[in-house]
């Protein structure tokens, strides 16, 4: 979509008659708006939102000896269908200046205007230009938007007018399809017209449509003579629905289609010429090294400014230099410039994709991506280290800069799930000790107002929910840097959080997140507003010009139109937000992670289990919901009681008993469903006394804790449930087991969190067991000090498990990891399984951490299905997987069809690379070794342990090979 070759505009003086002596010069190409002039001899960039987003690179020349003084009509060009008029002036003195040097031709220094032309030559002019105005030192002072078109006077002659008849008389073919970029304003008789706005009219067989530049359709008009529409060209002015329309000029389909044309509207991006540099980077980022003295950079009267690291050092990692563009809006005293270099001591633990990572965040942040814009999304996959390279580039900003090396930031916000506000001051002391940069986490003891009165620290972590009971105080501090991590949730823009942040007014914004963020156009919306705010316009313009087509395109009942128009539009929004959106998947650190051997583990149930489980399903609660006879989602009452008996008959046995004496309506109706169930347990059922035998699970777990406890008995075991009262079981069982365990849920304080993450990572822990709530403590955390996970509960969410496996198998893991995800056979927790893997059901945005059970819709017929239980079958996935073994041996599918793993993400299939963390399908399920437990020869010292309480087993190992 970008033009990367750099662009020169050529600037030639011409005289104008009405122009009042305009004081102004322009210097700076890339400003999207008309600047005002200014009478006080100020030097002010004039140019209306001129540059074309397709313009990668746009730079100015200025021309000696002009070979012809441009015509009126000249002041109108039209490029690639954009269209950009300037008016530009300059200071007296410096007009004398470039006259003598320059033979300018000035007939009348008082009044002129300037007439800019794009040209694809002139780089070697531009820099002497360059040279000699800093030589002047000429400084911009005051860039201020106004628009044009109200107090631009008209340089054009009156353009011919088409004569509109009311009457068609010819054929024409409805084919004709021409776009135009327009000006309009009100019908009136006025020879100076104030034009009210941009518009893009679309000449579709004969009619017109006009639509502003945020999509809505503002005028239409019909039965033109197709000659006239024929004939329509730049100049021309029609009437339409009360309208008087010029043309600017001709808008190319393609420019159309991907809605290119509609940007210069609300958001006007002017995309810097550095993206260029940014990805011709990528490969080799130790390429863009230059000499920090070389002539290019050295303007006269300048020492030269030594980089803080050597650049030319073996391995030296050398941030991208500004280009020229970027000086003449950021150097404005001329400061020589200087590399940014990362400092070796961290070059030598970066990962290449991390290296890649900071070199993205640096563009972003210093506006050489996208110009002027400093936000950017890292959205790494879990555990690619987003930590490291944030600390990488806060270090260096704060030490660094490209300008006479003068430090780009001097404080930074880092806001962050309360969990992880000490593993951020954690990772710093990791990677930086704790001399070179001071960082302030908030907690209970440690208040922002020590962070505001001391001088020291130039670092503030801080949790989401403290931010925003600090943010009186937290606004008195100026930050230039501010990192939100696992920022998905900014993504409603209305949420406290989101204004609350916004208010800070802190520019260089970075968002991380391991959840991919084009799943809900919408929510995309919010991200890209907040670290870019407007560069995809207003919401209402968004909406109309990317959401709107793009979900019309989806739709089956989609024509082709409709569906190539989605898709251009899909790809231009991908394109233009790639610029600053960055997604690795964990692939690129696979090789340095050790073996994974994941497991899923089918536990028969037990006897008090299934008899449980039959009376639930026969309970009257149950066949109402089948029948659809109850409202308010009784259903979900059904499945937990269903989801609590497969973990332990005890949990639901409480139930039971807190519900016997309630009495409103929806606990008349659990009640129902528990009816007659309590006869079920022995007469003397005691819950705190529960046996292990009563729950085919936990027996699974028992054996499986004792075989890693004799097999491997230096390593730890990482224990996850969604639920508390089972983690209480868990806990229980570990007790009677002697067992050591450190616990980690919702209830635990923030500032206790890292301390026993901590305590469980260290080698000298004695603790055999984390008891994690999947919900509460998932996010972010690494706990790679186990090397077994056990998932002993299935979440609706596969992203809930996958956060859980993730935490362990990460970098820095030593051991192979273990990971075995336990389910009862033939119970809702195979549905539940196979609702995670099959395709169909991953078209909800399933990848969501937020998305519960309550926000998903059961059919009848699923309803069915989910309350059927499977007595005879070793394992139900198996059954649906249409795979011929009967799981006598080891057996792997041989089908080779590969289903590419598919993600309900609204931007269409671009971009989307396969990852080891998203969920799995079915038909890769079959590509998993798998054998039923009464398989003879299993190799798997730990399975073997277990197999008699086990009906099937799959089981797949990533990185075999790797010896870390
Ligand atoms: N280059 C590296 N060498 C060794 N260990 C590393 C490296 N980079 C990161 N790590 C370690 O990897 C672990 C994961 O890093 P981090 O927590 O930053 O991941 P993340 O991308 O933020 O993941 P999540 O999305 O889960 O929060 C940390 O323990 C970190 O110290
Ligand atoms: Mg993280």
């Amino acid at each position: 979509m970008l033009d990367h070759h750099p662009v020169a505009i050529t600037v030639e003086v011409k005289q104008e008659e009405d122009i009042k002596p305009p004081p102004l010069l322009v210097l700076n190409s890339q400003q999207s708006d008309i600047l005002e002039q200014r009478e006080d001899h100020e030097l002010v960039h004039v140019m209306e939102r001129s540059l074309s987003p397709s313009l990668s690179s746009v730079d100015m020349r200025m021309t000696s000896s002009p070979s012809s003084i441009p015509r009126r009509d000249d002041f109108f060009r039209h490029e690639r269908g954009e269209h950009f008029r300037t008016q530009l002036g300059y200071d007296p003195q410096i007009l004398q200046m470039l006259k003598e040097e320059h033979q300018i031709i000035l007939e009348n220094q008082k009044n002129f205007g300037l007439y800019v032309q794009e040209k694809r030559d002139g780089l070697k002019r531009r820099q002497q230009l360059e040279e000699e105005l800093l030589r002047a030192k000429i400084e911009v002072e005051k860039l201020k938007a106004v628009r044009l078109r109200h107090d631009l006077p008209e340089f054009h002659s009156a353009p011919k007018e088409i004569t509109v008849p009311k009457r068609q008389e010819e054929e024409e073919p409805d084919s004709l399809v021409k776009y135009f970029s327009v000006v309009w304003c009100k019908a009136s008789k006025k020879k100076h017209k104030k034009w009210e706005g941009d518009a893009v009219l679309i000449v579709k067989g004969k009619s017109f449509t006009l639509k502003d530049l945020e999509g809505k359709d503002i005028g239409r008009g019909l039965a033109y003579k197709f000659k006239e529409l024929e004939k329509i060209e730049e100049g021309h002015r029609v009437m339409i629905g009360g309208k008087e329309v010029e043309v600017m000029g001709i808008i190319s389909p393609d420019d159309f289609n991907s809605g290119r044309c509609f940007q210069l509207g609300g958001g006007s991006l002017a995309i810097s010429s550095s993206s260029q540099a940014a990805k011709k980077c990528f490969s080799n980022p130790f390429k863009s090294v230059c000499k920090p003295s070389s002539k290019e950079n050295r303007p006269n009267g300048f020492q030269d400014c030594k980089p803080r690291h050597d650049p030319h050092a073996q391995n030296s990692l050398v941030m991208s230099r500004p280009d020229n563009n970027h000086q003449w809006m950021f150097n404005k005293s001329c400061s020589p410039i200087v590399d940014v270099v990362i400092d070796p001591y961290l070059v030598y633990h970066l990962r290449p994709h991390q290296k890649e990572g900071i070199l993205f965040l640096y563009e972003c942040v210093m506006g050489m991506r996208v110009n002027g814009r400093c936000g950017a999304i890292l959205a790494d996959e879990m555990g690619l280290g987003k930590t490291l390279q944030c600390i990488s580039l806060i270090w260096t900003l704060q030490c660094q800069g490209p300008y006479g090396g003068k430090p780009v930031i001097k404080k930074t916000l880092i806001v962050t799930p309360g969990s992880l506000v000490n593993n951020w001051r954690k990772e710093f002391q990791k990677w930086l000790g704790s001399e070179r940069i001071k960082v302030f986490p908030v907690d209970q003891d440690h208040k922002v107002e020590e962070f505001i009165k001391s001088p020291f620290y130039s670092v503030l972590i801080i949790s989401y929910e403290m931010l925003l009971r600090s943010l009186d105080q937290i606004k008195n501090v100026k930050f230039d840097l501010l990192i939100c991590d696992e920022g998905h949730r900014l993504k409603n823009s209305a949420i406290k959080t989101t204004t609350a942040l916004i208010s800070l007014s802190c520019e260089k914004r970075i968002i991380l997140t391991g959840t991919p963020v084009q799943n809900d156009l919408q929510e995309f919306f919010a991200l890209i507003d907040f670290v870019n705010p407007g560069i995809l316009g207003s919401l209402s313009s968004y909406r109309k010009i990317y959401e709107e087509p793009i979900i019309l395109s989806r739709q089956p009942s989609a024509s082709e139109e409709e569906k190539e128009l989605g898709e251009k539009r899909a790809a231009e929004l991908t394109c233009l937000t790639g610029l600053f959106i960055l997604r690795r998947t964990q692939e690129v650190i696979n090789k340095y992670l050790p073996p994974k051997i994941e497991n899923v583990v089918f536990c028969r149930p037990g006897a008090l289990q299934i008899e449980l489980y039959r009376k639930l399903l026969n309970s009257q609660a149950v066949r109402f919901c089948l029948q659809g006879l109850l409202g308010n989602s009784p259903h979900l009452i059904c499945i937990g009681a269903l989801k609590k008996l497969c973990n332990h008959p005890c949990l639901l046995f409480n139930s039971i008993k807190g519900k016997e004496c309630s009495s409103t309506w929806d606990e008349n109706e659990e009640r129902s469903l528990y009816e007659g169930l309590v006869n079920v347990f022995p007469a003397d059922y005691n819950p705190l006394m529960f046996t292990e035998e009563e729950s085919g699970k936990l027996q699974v777990l028992l054996k499986l804790l004792a075989v890693i406890r004799e097999l491997r008995p230096t390593e730890k075991v990482v224990l996850v449930s969604n639920y508390t009262q089972t983690l209480n079981i868990l806990q229980e069982v570990c007790r009677r087991h002697g067992y050591a365990f450190t616990r980690l849920d919702g209830q635990t304080p923030v500032s206790q969190r890292q301390q026993i993450v901590d305590g469980f990572n260290s080698k000298y822990s004695s603790d055999f067991i984390f008891l994690l709530s999947s919900k509460a403590g998932g996010v972010g955390l690494n706990l790679i000090g186990g090397s077994h996970l056990i998932l002993y509960d299935i979440d609706w969410n596969p992203a809930t498990d996958i956060q859980a496996m993730s935490r362990l198998w990460r970098d820095g893991q030593k051991h192979p990891v273990h990971i075995y995800r336990l389910l009862t056979t033939g119970t809702i927790e195979e549905k539940i399984y196979q609702r995670q893997i099959s395709k169909q059901d991953l078209s909800g945005a399933v990848v969501d951490l937020t998305k519960t059970s309550e926000h998903i819709q059961f059919s009848v017929e699923e309803l069915k299905n989910l309350f059927t239980l499977h007595e005879s079958s070793h394992c139900v996935t198996h059954d649906l997987l249409d795979c011929e073994c009967t799981g006598d041996k080891d057996h792997t599918g041989d089908s080779l069809e590969k289903v590419p793993i598919s993600r309900n993400c609204q931007l269409g299939p671009h971009h989307q690379k396969s990852s080891s963390l998203k969920p799995l399908s079915m038909s890769q399920l079959k590509q998993w070794k798998h054998f039923s437990g009464d398989h003879l020869n299993l190799t798997d010292p730990f399975l073997e342990r277990i197999r008699e309480n086990v009906s099937f087993f799959f089981q797949n190992i990533t990185n075999q090979s790797t010896v870390i």
